[in-house]
C-alpha cells in the first residue's frame, strides 16, 4: 500500500465586514472549479514566499478590484479535504479603497449576519462563519451580592465600554435568583444589541430566552453531544487540548482559553503563556477568546496569535 502525502494548500480569504448594516460580503465560485457554485470569502491560495496580508491584498484586487488598507487577522482554520490539507487565513478586512465587484464574472454579494447560515459554504467554513459572529470582547460577569450594584455595572459597560457579547457568571446564586438576574440582565442585553450567554445548565434556556449557555470544563466533558438547538450559542471554558477537542467534538461555537496569565481569583493555577496558548489555538478550529489577566490591551495581540480576542471579568467590571 503507498502512502500519499496529501497536498497543502495555504489560502488567505477575507471577512470584509460592513460594521454599519452588519453586513459580510461573500462570493460564489464558478461552477466549473473546485467547489463551485458553494459560497465562499474572497480570496485565493498564496503564491511562493507570499505572506498572509500580501496573499490577501493581491487576491482581493484580482478577484474584486478593491485595494485593502486596514485588516487585522480574525482566524485560522485547518481543514482535511480528501485531496488536500488546506489552512484558511481569514482576515477581517476593516478599510478597503474601491467599490467591490466580481472582476472574474462571478456573483458578488453583502449579506446580512444572520441569514448567512442560509448559504452554501465549503465544509471547512463553519467556523469563519461563526468568527464574522462574534466580537473581539467577552464580557464574565462578576460575583455581586447587590442587584442594584449589578445593573449598573453591566449596564455601564454595555454602555460605555461598547461590549456586546457577556457571560452571565453567578455561582453564588440559587436557581431563583439566577433567573431573576438572568431576566433583567437580558432586557439590558437587547437595549444595547448584545449577546447574553447563561453559565450553566442547558436547561437555563427554557426559563430564559437567552442566546446560548456557557458551560463550565467539567459540564463539557460529561457530554455526549450538543446539549442545545444550533439557532442558539455553546460556548465552554476549556483549559487544555483534551478540552477542546471534546468542544470541537460537542459542536460548541466558540470556547475560552484559560488561563493566559495568574489571576488573583485562581492562584494556584501555573499560566500557560502566549507560545502554549498559540499552538492550542491554532488547532482549535473554532473562534477562542483568551482568558487569565487579559485587558483590552491584550486585544490585538490576542487578535494576533490568533484568537478571536479576550475574555475578562475584571476589566469590564467598573
Ligand atoms: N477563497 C476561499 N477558498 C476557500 C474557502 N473555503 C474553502 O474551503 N476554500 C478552498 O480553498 C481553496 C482556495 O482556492 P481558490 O480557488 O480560491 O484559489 P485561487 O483564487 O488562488 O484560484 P486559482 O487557483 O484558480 O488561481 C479552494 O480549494 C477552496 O475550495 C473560502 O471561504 N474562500
Ligand atoms: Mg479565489
Amino acid at each position: 500500500m503507498s502512502v500519499k502525502v496529501k497536498r497543502r494548500v495555504h489560502v488567505a480569504a477575507a471577512a470584509m465586514i460592513n460594521a454599519d448594516r452588519k453586513e459580510v460580503l461573500i462570493a460564489r465560485r464558478p461552477s466549473n472549479v473546485d467547489q463551485g457554485g458553494l459560497w465562499e470569502f474572497p480570496g485565493g491560495k498564496l503564491a511562493p514566499y507570499e505572506t498572509g496580508l500580501e496573499g490577501l491584498k493581491r487576491e482581493l484586487h484580482e478577484e474584486l478590484g478593491v485595494e485593502i488598507t486596514r485588516a487585522q487577522p480574525l482566524i485560522r482554520v485547518h481543514h482535511e479535504y480528501p485531496d488536500k490539507h488546506i489552512l484558511l487565513d481569514v482576515w477581517q478586512v476593516h478599510d478597503y479603497a474601491g467599490e467591490p465587484f466580481g472582476r472574474e464574472g462571478q456573483a458578488v454579494r453583502w449579506v446580512p449576519m444572520e441569514e448567512l447560515v442560509n448559504y452554501p459554504f465549503p465544509a471547512a467554513n463553519l467556523p469563519i462563519l461563526r468568527a464574522v459572529m462574534l466580537p473581539t470582547e467577552y464580557l464574565i460577569t462578576a460575583e455581586e451580592d447587590d442587584e442594584a450594584r449589578f445593573d449598573t455595572r453591566l449596564e455601564r459597560a454595555l454602555k460605555e465600554d461598547g461590549v456586546r457579547l457577556v457571560q452571565l457568571r453567578a455561582k453564588t446564586l440559587d436557581e431563583s435568583a439566577y433567573v431573576e438576574r438572568a431576566q433583567r440582565a437580558l432586557a439590558l442585553c437587547r437595549q444595547y444589541d448584545a449577546r447574553l450567554l447563561l453559565n450553566g445548565e442547558p436547561s437555563l434556556l427554557d426559563a430564559v430566552d437567552a442566546d446560548g449557555i456557557h458551560l463550565t470544563s467539567e459540564r463539557l466533558m460529561q457530554l455526549e453531544r450538543r446539549p442545545i438547538a444550533q439557532g442558539k450559542w455553546l460556548s465552554a471554558s476549556t483549559h487544555d487540548k483534551a478540552q477542546l477537542d471534546q468542544a470541537a467534538l460537542v459542536g460548541c461555537d466558540f470556547v475560552t482559553l484559560s488561563p493566559l496569565r495568574t489571576t488573583p481569583s485562581h492562584p494556584e493555577v501555573a499560566p500557560m503563556g502566549w507560545h502554549d496558548f498559540q499552538q492550542l489555538v491554532e488547532r482549535a478550529g473554532m473562534p477562542v477568546f483568551a482568558l487569565g489577566g487579559m485587558t483590552r490591551f491584550d486585544a490585538n495581540h490576542a487578535r494576533a496569535v490568533g484568537a478571536q480576542g479576550i475574555a475578562s471579568i475584571r476589566d469590564f467590571w467598573k
